[in-house]
């Protein structure tokens, strides 16, 4: 009996990063002379990467998102993603959660839209980097989620068998779709769909259930 690979995103399903991702929104936004957006208009952008996040801060600021501005937003916005860290935090018993998945035997790893670099300097920042066998970020491939391919990517660099994959919202449900994967959703992050309308085979919203999850689809798959 083998036990599946987890797979999980990143924002809103281990960590909350909004509070970080707002604070470098309005940096980059006062930097181009732009007014602060609110914390809940900035987390309607995330979860489909930078350039929907860069686009979706120019629209609501009147800009034009195709315009020379684009350039400008991104480049700022990635300069600050790197360093400016504080904010970031995993959901409550996220650590113990992980510790136990390994304590099982699953393989662990990241599939995010978040970019690479920004995904890794945050995991090293909250000390959770040496738990994923693989990070993939939103730039790591030619396409990004909801295209199967980064999942795909991730399971078969895991060595393939058994997988589970964990998300928190519409891209995630939409990327274990397009690839044939069994999802389970994490009900406390940045979906903007009830819970009844997310397709998925599993949703929690206490990580404190989250190994029991995976045990079952070990079972499941033995
Ligand atoms: O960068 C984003 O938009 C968020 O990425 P994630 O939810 O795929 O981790
Ligand atoms: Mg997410």
């Amino acid at each position: 009996m083998s036990a599946p690979c987890v797979i999980f995103d990143l924002d809103g399903t281990l960590i909350d990063s909004v509070p970080a991702i707002h604070a470098i929104s309005n940096t980059v936004l006062r930097e181009m002379g732009l007014a602060e957006l609110s914390e809940p208009k900035v987390r309607s952008f995330v979860g489909k990467g930078v350039p929907n996040l860069v686009r979706q801060l120019l629209i609501a600021s009147g800009k034009d998102p195709d315009g020379p501005l684009f350039a400008q937003a991104e480049a700022a916005l990635l300069a600050h993603y790197e360093t400016d860290l504080e904010g970031n935090t995993p959901y409550p018993f996220v650590i113990e959660a992980l510790d136990q998945l390994s304590e099982m035997g699953c393989a662990l790893a990241i599939c995010t839209n978040k970019p690479l670099k920004p995904a890794e300097a945050v995991l090293d920042y909250l000390g959770l980097r040496e738990r994923f066998t693989l990070v993939l970020g939103g730039d790591s491939l030619p396409s990004r989620k909801p295209d199967p391919e980064m999942l795909r990517a991730c399971h078969v660099r895991l060595g393939g068998g058994p997988m589970v994959y964990v998300g928190d919202s519409e891209v995630d449900a939409q990327t274990a779709e397009n690839a044939n994967a069994p999802f389970v959703l994490y009900t406390e992050g940045y979906r903007h769909t009830p819970v009844q309308d997310l397709p998925h085979q599993v949703a929690f919203a206490d990580y404190r259930m989250l190994p029991g999850i995976i045990g079952r689809f070990q079972k499941d798959t033995a």
